[in-house]
């Protein structure tokens, strides 16, 4: 008894956090069209880290634009001296500490326009989630258990992610260098980026951002993916960028090979439209991205499937909380990406794994982020990723690539701090300004 008492009470001190360690960085990012512009040669992520007494390193990561960045030091300030374990405990934290930072958000659409609602709640939250992840990573090491057990277990070995297409430019505007994916901007370099995906990770369902062209030339796109890919699940996501009747027009013209629409158009009143005058389901991102949301949305059937974002709806436990939720309502759910690194891509994986009726593939950013801050790359294989039963997330920090990822956000003037499509796209086109919704 004395000795249980004893480990118990050594097991308590030792998953005491003692230190936390945020590091933003820039990630280098090609350049990917969107309705909004384009991605700027560099986008901001950041990097958490807390370390227990015993000496055990969890990581996290976020969206790491300034206003993720106020809130996350005020978090990491209180951090010390509360245990990995208290994970509830830490909303009520950010709750009392992240406020004076957070006073400048409102309800605005995020920056970039392509994440729904930007509140308070919703970049606290994603503030929480990183820290989240990481007391899950350092708990799983304490424990010699992965994260998934700590999530009740997986269902399942290996989770099934989609090839993420873009229009895109062969390079970023000025000096920008050539990758080698080229540029995709018709039907036939669409086909072609997908043919890559497919040959280089073997993903068998495609989404396409649109809302870059006309939708005539995105419906030809589409048709042109499914004449390549017979049979094969396709996703259009213009963001938000149209009208009912051009999403209706859109819905009708690709019925026959969408396995959904992603927000075709802005807000739950234009969705439940959209919705009630067609029978392809209704993704979304952006509609539905904060609790508040939900039982409008879901009481006028506005969406079908929820892309959940494990940052924006909290960290992982309230991802599950999201799927049960879902659930209830008969609402589907997959996953949302955006530009994410290693860190993140695991603790989706982790979580996917958890989650029992995860009927569609995942988005990943993934193959298009060359750069990374984890030791081992993750490897798509057949489309899918394996479920690391290493202890923690099971991915490795790589300082040294993290503090010149770092670096390179120390000497930026500021021009890629923020995430902002509209200002990469003034480079090609001075004129270019955030188009107003619908576009078409
Ligand atoms: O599914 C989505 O809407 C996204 O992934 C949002 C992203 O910001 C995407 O549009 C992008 O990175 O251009
Ligand atoms: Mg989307």
């Amino acid at each position: 008894m004395k000795c249980i008492l004893e480990y118990s009470s050594r097991m308590n001190t030792a998953l005491v956090i003692e230190d936390v360690r945020l590091t933003p960085i820039l990630v280098a990012d090609p350049p990917l069209l969107n309705t909004q512009g384009v991605h700027q040669p560099y986008t901001p992520r950041l990097i958490v880290e807390v370390v227990t007494r015993d000496g055990i390193t969890g990581v996290g990561e976020t969206y790491g634009d300034g206003a993720y960045l106020e809130p996350a030091r005020s978090l990491a300030e209180a951090l010390p001296g509360r245990a990995v374990t208290d994970l509830n405990g830490l909303f009520a934290l950010a709750d009392e500490v992240c406020d004076g930072s957070l006073a400048a958000a409102d309800d605005r659409v995020d920056a970039g326009g392509l994440r729904g609602v930007r509140n308070a709640g919703k970049i606290r939250l994603s503030v929480v989630s990183a820290f989240e992840v990481a007391c899950l990573d350092a708990l799983g090491k304490a424990h010699g258990l992965p994260v998934h057990a700590l999530l009740g277990g997986k269902v399942r070995d290996s989770v099934e992610y989609s090839a993420y297409l873009f229009y895109r430019w062969a390079a970023h505007p000025g000096p920008g260098e050539a990758d080698a994916w080229g540029a995709a901007l018709d039907p036939a370099g669409v086909v072609a980026q997908a043919r890559r995906f497919a040959d280089t990770y073997g993903f068998g369902s495609f989404k396409l951002k649109g809302g870059v062209f006309e939708p005539d030339r995105e419906i030809a796109a589409i048709r042109a993916l499914a004449e390549a890919f017979p049979g094969r699940p396709l996703r259009l996501d213009p963001n938000g960028a149209w009208s009912v009747p051009t999403s209706l027009y859109v819905a009708g013209q690709l019925k026959d090979v969408l396995e959904y629409l992603e927000d075709p158009t802005s807000g739950t009143d234009n969705m439940a439209a959209v919705a009630a005058c067609t029978d392809v389901p209704l993704a979304t991102n952006m509609c539905v991205t904060t609790l508040a949301e939900v039982p409008e949305a879901f009481a006028r059937d506005a969406v079908q499937i929820v892309l959940s974002d494990h940052h924006y709806w909290g960290g992982l436990h309230r991802t599950r909380e999201l799927a049960g939720v879902c659930r209830t309502f008969g609402v589907g759910l997959s996953m949302h990406s955006n530009t994410h690194l290693g860190i993140s891509l695991a603790a989706m994986t982790h979580v996917a794994a958890t989650v029992p009726d995860l009927a569609y593939a995942c988005d990943s950013h993934y193959p298009w982020q060359t750069e990374d801050v984890i030791t081992e790359r993750h490897t798509f294989t057949g489309g899918r990723l394996t479920v690391s039963d290493a202890p923690g997330l099971g991915v490795a920090l790589d300082r040294d690539r993290l503090a010149a990822l770092h670096r390179r956000w120390l000497e930026d003037d500021g021009t890629y701090r923020e995430r902002d499509d509209a200002a990469a796209m003034r480079v090609a086109d001075p004129d270019w300004t955030t188009p107003a919704v619908p576009r078409w």
